[in-house]
């Protein structure tokens, strides 16, 4: 899926480096533009194929969005299908070029390359993380500011409902996270929602109907929840407000989950004729015991935040007037401790889980497959769509 590495892609397809999404306006070319002979595109491409250092995901997307233009002109092929993520991201980034012309795009491709000399390599590393926007996307905002990298839900009209594009973005972004230059990792959401769960239209609205909507849904669910068992450094929820289904159940796998009393904590499996994900079947017992955890995971019981915070899957409640003032302040002060120091502390918290909670996630994945396609699935669905039932 989404994480070929850079030597199976050069083995792939050895002029074309494998890609994510990148804006064509964000490149920064390192010189001004001049008219880049063939020949000069041709040593370009060759020159990417002996780069030593990976160039991270976003600048192999522009490449390989530049050479498709200055070689076959515009996107002319169709849309690769949604769970077809590699071809789905580099289709998506030559399209982005639009009808640019191919000698604009061999320059652009000339420069790009030029900027990526190991001179240029080294003169990025010094950069600080101050206030940068790191990732574009339209429903998941990252940043990083004051050693901290923050994910954000950003789909305020659906409530923060995760679309199958916005997992595919936190997985990018988490992974982008896990080597950039913050100390500490915080997800939020935007508007009065930390996030409202899976998007329930996912399924409804996926071609090539059900069967495949839930294998690839699994497939991207067990990726999805990967990043999050595998994530590196400390990664710290700030729930702004009421948080449902995938977005409660992941705060097991959270190292600290800070919430506004405004928050609620919602697992409605049943309700939707699903089971428990993201390792919830085996971080909330352990957690809050299994009595609790049957309440949430198997009735649906909804817990306040103080609730959440007795049962230990909260760290601290704070009034909402006050929460993010506080939170932040708090999180900047926490962000200046010695980053190995705390990659390490967690490494050795989580080592000897980590083999049971990728064991779990798969089974979880596995029965949430077949759940998906159960007719109690399906009916609560069709119900929240036909606007007959709500939480
Ligand atoms: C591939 C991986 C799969 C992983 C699986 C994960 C399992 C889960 O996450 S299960 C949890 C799924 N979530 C829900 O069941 C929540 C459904 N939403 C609601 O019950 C309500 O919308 C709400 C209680 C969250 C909010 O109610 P409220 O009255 O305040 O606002 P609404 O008018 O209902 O919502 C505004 C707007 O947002 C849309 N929306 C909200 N949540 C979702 C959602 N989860 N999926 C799709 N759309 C959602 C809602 O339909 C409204 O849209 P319109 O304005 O267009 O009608």
């Amino acid at each position: 899926m989404a994480a070929v590495t850079w030597r199976v892609v050069r083995r792939w397809c050895p002029s074309l480096p494998q890609v994510f999404r990148f804006p064509v306006a964000q490149v920064h070319l390192g010189r001004p533009k001049m008219r880049a002979s063939q020949q000069d595109f041709e040593n370009a491409v060759n020159q990417v194929k002996l780069l030593k250092k990976d160039p991270g995901n976003q600048v192999k997307l522009q490449l390989y969005a530049l050479y498709k233009q200055a070689t076959d002109g515009p996107c002319n092929v169709s849309k690769p299908g949604v769970f077809d993520l590699v071809n789905k991201a580099k289709w998506e980034a030559w399209n982005a070029l639009g009808s640019l012309p191919k000698e604009t795009a061999r320059q652009n491709y000339v420069d790009l390359v030029s900027s990526l000399s190991p001179s240029s390599e080294a003169s990025n590393q010094g950069k600080s993380g101050a206030d940068v926007k790191v990732q574009e996307s339209k429903d998941i905002v990252v940043t990083s500011e004051d050693g901290i990298t923050k994910i954000m839900f950003n789909r305020p009209p659906k409530k923060n409902a995760i679309t199958f594009q916005m997992y595919q973005d936190i997985i990018l972004a988490l992974k982008n996270a896990s080597t950039d230059n913050s100390a500490i990792t915080v997800f939020t959401g935007a508007g009065d929602y930390y996030c409202s769960g899976n998007d329930l239209t996912n399924f409804t609205s996926a071609s090539g109907g059900m069967e495949k909507a839930a294998e690839g849904g699994a497939v991207l669910l067990r990726e999805f929840v990967n990043s999050f068992i595998d994530f590196p450094k400390p990664l710290v929820a700030v729930v702004n407000g009421p948080a449902v289904g995938i977005s409660v159940t992941l705060l097991g796998l959270f190292d600290a989950v800070y919430a506004s009393d405004k928050a609620t904590f919602h697992t409605p499996f049943s309700h939707l004729g699903q089971s428990p994900e993201a390792c919830s079947s085996y971080t909330f017992p352990k957690i809050m015991g299994s009595a609790k955890a049957t309440e949430m995971l198997l009735f649906g019981k909804k817990l306040t935040a103080r609730e959440a915070c007795a049962q230990g899957l909260v760290t601290e409640v704070f009034p909402d007037s006050t929460f993010k003032k506080e939170i932040w302040t708090r999180l900047k002060a926490y962000a200046k401790l010695p980053p190995n120091s705390m990659r390490i502390s967690k490494q050795l918290i989580r080592k000897n889980e980590k083999e049971k909670l990728h064991a779990v996630n798969a089974e979880e994945c596995s029965t949430l497959k077949e759940r998906w396609l159960s007719e109690e699935c399906i009916n609560a669905i069709m119900s929240f769509l036909s606007r007959k039932s709500k939480l």
